[in-house]
């Protein structure tokens, strides 16, 4: 909690709460485990008290905003907080980001180029210890970037037949899905992890199909080995992920997107059946019995471009395990999710009618205000549109709906300590706005 702010909470727009409202998210949070956001906006745009976020429980995040209006910026911020957490909190808790631009991996450097107004805040530049993972494949061309990463991969076992035809777009009962299918199949009721090598072999054992067939399914798998997504073994989740760690996980080399989509379905539901495990371990515990084999921490998994994965109006790979486990059921094992759209109309709806906190920074597409809108609580006593409207353009200013204490929420994100490295590309100079910055606050004075 930085200090010598204010710790007064309050709701910018009335909600249930006639006295002081403590934290968002969590009514009895009694200050600990505390994301510091940012601080209230007056309508005037005046900087009131300081805005927290519980770090405690679980919770489903919606962040949704126009392009450039402060998503990634805000998630960089929340991992931020997860990463400086006391060492009793941040220890039972990990984050892990799934970065389909590649801008995360920045979040090790301190943000020097926004000294100034982080001094403005009683901030300091830092930057946090991360892990920044791509596919195997693809690790010499970051190395040659002179960026530090780690390989990670699949197990090509972890697809079925038919998932293996949605990554490729290859119809399930055409000569060659079935002829997939039957393969893959059969090697997954040896219950051994195999190779490519391995499916290839076995295609051309197979005795039903012709060889043109064949020869286009050995075609298929030589290019997916190319991805260098996938592998014998795959990376296991403890090498992910840990208690304390902050894990980014880059897919953005992945140009198919049922290919990240079916990253991220696998991801996910291992990540959900840890922590069922975990909940079992933490409740047998409870009960004075010795809980059995290592602790798994809470994980808050942070997904950008949210509608790539849980699309509208279609099934994506992931769509059933994002929905039904993380998001309708995720909090109960202690899995957050955090997800960021510019487009909450191409977005699946229980994503915005699950979710207990709606980050909403500018929007101006009426289809998207729309979207978030038909799932408008009942607490919000005005439209969002209007809502949106006094909030105004200024770039990290959001709107926070919150489902706990039921209220409405004028916010102005705070600057980042760690590099953004989302930002538009300008054809000024590095730094040249911070100096205008500076200049800007020297003339003042
Ligand atoms: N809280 C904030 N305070 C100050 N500036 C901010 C804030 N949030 C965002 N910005 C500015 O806006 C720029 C764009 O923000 P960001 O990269 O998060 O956009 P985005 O909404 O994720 O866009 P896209 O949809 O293109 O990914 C940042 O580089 C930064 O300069």
């Amino acid at each position: 909690m930085p200090e010598g702010k204010n710790k007064e909470f309050r709701p910018a727009f009335r909600g249930k709460f006639s006295g002081t409202l403590r934290v968002l998210g969590n009514e009895e949070n009694n200050g600990e485990g505390l994301l510091f956001l940012g601080n209230y906006m007056a309508l005037d745009h005046s900087r009131g008290a300081a805005v927290y976020l519980d770090a405690l429980k679980p919770h489903a995040v919606l962040i949704c905003g126009k392009r450039g209006y402060g998503k990634s910026y805000t998630m960089g911020c929340m991992l931020e907080e997860l990463a400086f957490l006391p060492p009793a909190i941040k220890g039972k808790l990990a984050s892990l980001i799934i970065d389909t631009m590649g801008i995360f991996w920045t979040m090790s450097y301190p943000n020097s180029s926004e000294a100034g107004r982080l001094k403005n805040w009683d901030l300091a530049p830092k930057g946090l210890e991360t892990e920044v993972f791509v596919p195997a494949g693809k690790v010499e061309a970051y190395k040659k970037r002179n960026i530090e990463v780690k390989p990670f991969s699949i197990s090509i076992r972890d697809l079925s037949g038919s998932q293996w035809c949605r990554v490729l777009r290859i119809e399930e009962v055409s000569p060659l899905g079935i002829l997939l299918v039957r393969t893959i199949e059969s090697l997954r009721e040896k219950d051994k992890p195999y190779s490519f090598e391995d499916i290839i072999s076995e295609i051309f054992l197979d005795t039903r199909s012709d060889l043109t067939t064949k020869g286009a399914a050995e075609n298929y798998f030589r290019a997916v080995k190319a991805w260098g997504l996938f592998s014998k073994e795959g990376t296991s989740l403890s090498e992910l992920i840990s208690g304390g760690r902050t894990t980014v996980l880059d897919v953005s080399p992945l140009e198919n997107e049922n290919v990240s989509a079916a990253a991220v379905s696998i991801l996910a539901g291992r990540l959900y059946a840890e922590r069922l495990e975990a909940r079992r371990a933490y409740e047998k515990k409870q009960m004075g019995e010795i809980p059995e084999g290592k602790e798994f921490p809470m994980v808050w998994l942070f997904i950008d471009e949210a509608h790539i994965f849980v699309p509208a109006g279609r099934e994506s790979l992931a769509s059933e395990v994002l929905i039904n486990r993380c998001l309708r059921q995720g909090r109960q094992p202690g899995l957050s999710l955090v997800l960021a759209t510019q487009r909450p109309a191409s977005l699946h709806p229980d994503v915005v009618s699950q979710s207990d906190l709606l980050i909403c920074h500018r929007l101006t597409s009426s289809d998207d205000i729309l979207a978030l809108e038909s799932s408008r609580p009942l607490y919000m006593q005005e439209s969002l549109r209007t809502y949106l409207k006094k909030m105004g353009s200024e770039k990290g200013a959001a709107l926070i709906v919150d489902d706990h204490s039921e209220s409405v929420h004028m916010v102005r994100v705070r600057p980042r300590r760690s590099w953004h490295g989302g930002g538009e590309p300008s054809a000024l100079e590095p730094y040249s706005k911070e100096r205008s910055e500076e200049m800007t606050v020297q003339r003042s004075k």
